[in-house]
């Protein structure tokens, strides 16, 4: 393959295309090759960020940290101060290569339960069920099962039904895996945590060694550049604009044509070195800008909700009040172990020092061997019933929480729906509401690490926020971040997990073989043992997962739907949205292989016409 070709801004400028879509991430990539697969097609992506193509911070699986913050690779988006975290404001990193956020994941590949995508269809979405979904989140798969080194050291396992092999995403295992992960995961085990064999068949009930996103010859990372647009480069009829920024839709001015009714895409304007410019669309614009900037293109073209169109100075088009609402964020808090050193294990802590760095990346570079080819590797997503003794009260609680504050008219039936399907998860036992990750070295914030001394940090996540926050443009500019507020904690409820999950870590933490390679309990630390001194931490370690939802959501308009179940945007004929946006209720799953599946169901439904 030779170097990929990119467009020049005279190739986009005042020229029309079939398909325009607004950012070339995850779903824009996926999207974008299949609908250029028809030569008689013209499809054109916009990207506002870099290509960064073989840039080793995206391809060497352990070097993804050095890309955050970085605005070469980052968009690096800021909350507003939180109220219930003492006015704390987190970063939400997000990918701004080519690929975007695909480009810098932790590359965990698994799909969301079966009744976490029929829950989309209840909502009144026919046609979003599982076994339709796994039809196009298969195939665009190429999966690679691990060989009898990595199934021996790490115990891998997989059910070949639940993986597609023919597709262009490389999906496999990483050949080195931390190896207190092991021993995690004969502890959860021996806490009541099934082993699952597969991560991606529609039941995520248990722990397990998940597959990653990495080419299994090269190690390095797969995602929708590698897989999606370099192979398609050569194609004349696909052209991708990079550092062009998607401002607004141009819409038919039917005040011209003295007609109301749906509004019809033209085109769209985009900035591209400070200069505004506009390319024109005969079919569709589609709108893949992820869940955080989704929205905003929608409200700069005139669409959302009256109240904020005004106070940006937009004039409105289409009245949605749904734009930008009903965000669901995956948050998390780490406690971190310090690990016995007689064990000697290696750790991304070893890192730090940059001799054995520099080691290392030549390592992966020669061999593609050592501490650089380490994902994420082990995933546990468990039942509130398995982590906690409370369960039971504490879900009854919440549920005549949630009833009281439909009959006072505090909650809309829409949010309603929603919650009581959040219920219904909490309630089913096979239904899972937390999830235990770990990451391989110190990750916590409030010690310091000691040179020469291994860690592992659990993550804990919570997966079914009940807190709700919103996402809104902060002026006219597209170059203007936009607001975001995920209103962490609004629902006491999502703390009361978390503290169940820190809890549940102390068990484990006393439960063998774990317990014998863990020297001590680093952050909190064991003092910490009070409620409020666990709420106290857990606010101030919160940070996120980086997987949010709902800006855009799948949902019937008057229950503050954005799109209807052909992501069609209401009060449009022409403009999709496709990209994790649309998710109306959130899943107990790292999003890659659901958005990627989302785009290609997406296609499909854009070739039906
Ligand atoms: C740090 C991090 C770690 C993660 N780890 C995992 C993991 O291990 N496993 C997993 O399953 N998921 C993970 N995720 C989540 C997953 O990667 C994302 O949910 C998914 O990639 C989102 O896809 P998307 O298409 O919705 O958005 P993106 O892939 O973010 O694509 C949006 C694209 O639009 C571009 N863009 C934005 N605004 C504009 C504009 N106005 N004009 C033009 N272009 C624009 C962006 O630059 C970007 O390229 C992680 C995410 C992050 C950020």
């Amino acid at each position: 393959m030779s170097t990929p070709r990119f467009a020049e801004l005279d190739d986009v400028r005042d020229h029309t295309f079939d398909y325009i879509i607004c950012g070339g991430g995850t779903a824009g990539l996926t999207l974008a090759a299949r609908l250029s697969e028809d030569p008689t097609v013209s499809v054109l992506v916009l990207e506002a960020g870099k290509a960064n193509l073989n840039d080793p911070a995206i391809m060497v699986p352990g070097a993804y940290l050095q890309q955050f913050g970085n605005p070469e690779y980052d968009w690096a988006f800021m909350t507003t101060p939180q109220e219930r975290c003492d006015g704390k404001q987190l970063m939400w990193s997000r990918g701004k290569s080519l690929g975007g956020s695909s480009a810098m994941n932790f590359m965990s590949y698994m799909r969301p339960s079966e009744k976490d995508i029929n829950a989309w269809e209840e909502l009144g979405n026919p046609g979003w069920n599982w076994s339709n979904f796994l039809e196009h989140s298969k195939f665009g798969e190429r999966f690679t099962p691990p060989n009898s080194e990595q199934t021996s050291l790490y115990h891998h396992t997989f059910n070949p039904e639940y993986h597609g092999t023919k597709g262009e995403l490389n999906v496999g295992f990483p050949n080195s895996i931390m190896l207190g992960e092991v021993k995690l995961q004969e502890a959860l085990n021996n806490a009541g945590v099934k082993t699952l064999q597969d991560g991606c068949g529609g039941d995520v009930n248990g722990a397990w060694m998940a597959a990653l996103t990495i080419d299994p010859k090269t190690r390095a990372r797969a995602y929708a550049a590698t897989a999606f647009y370099v192979p398609n480069a050569d194609r004349a009829n696909l052209h991708v604009l990079l550092e062009a920024h998607a401002a607004k839709i141009v819409f038919e001015n039917l005040a011209i044509l003295d007609v109301a009714g749906p509004r019809r895409a033209v085109g769209v304007e985009f900035f591209h070195n400070g200069q505004s410019y506009v390319a024109s669309c005969r079919r569709e614009v589609l709108v893949c800008a992820g869940a955080i900037k989704s929205p905003q293109i929608l409200e700069l073209s005139g669409i959302g909700s009256l109240d904020v169109l005004h106070s940006i100075g937009v004039e409105p088009e289409i009245s949605l009040p749904g734009v930008g609402e009903n965000a669901q964020e995956h948050s998390l808090f780490g406690t971190s172990f310090e690990l016995d050193p007689n064990l000697n294990w290696d750790t991304y802590d070893k890192l730090m020092d940059p001799t054995r760095a520099a080691a290392e990346m030549a390592l992966f570079t020669e061999k593609q061997q050592g501490l650089f080819t380490m994902g994420l590797a082990t995933l546990s997503c468990i039942p509130l019933q398995t982590v906690s003794a409370e369960a039971m009260s504490l879900i009854s609680d919440q549920r005549s929480n949630i009833e009281s504050q439909l009959k006072d008219g505090k909650i809309n039936e829409g949010l309603g729906e929603q919650y009581r399907l959040q219920l219904r998860s909490l309630e089913d036992p096979s239904q899972v509401d937390l999830e235990f990750t770990v990451f391989p070295a110190f990750f916590t914030f409030r010690s310091t690490p000691e040179p020469e001394k291994a860690y592992m940090t659990i993550l804990s996540v919570l997966n079914r926020p009940f807190s709700r926050g919103s996402i809104h443009a902060a002026s006219a500019s597209c170059l203007d971040p936009p607001v975001i507020d995920p209103h962490y904690f609004d629902d006491d409820f999502d703390m009361k997990l978390m503290l169940e999950a820190l809890k549940f870590l102390r068990v484990l933490r006393n439960t063998e073989p774990w317990k014998s390679i863990i020297a001590k309990e680093v952050d909190p630390g064991p003092a910490v043992q009070a409620e409020d001194e666990m709420r106290e931490y857990i606010k101030q370690s919160l940070t996120t997962i980086y997987h949010t939802c709902g800006t855009c959501s799948m949902l019937p308009r008057e229950k503050h739907g954005v799109v209807d179940p052909k992501l069609k945007v209401y009060g449009t004929t022409n403009v999709r949205v496709v990209d994790l946006s649309i998710v109306p209720l959130h899943v107990t799953a790292h999003p890659q292989a659901l958005v990627y599946g989302i785009a290609e169901k997406a296609a499909a439904l854009i070739k039906q016409g």
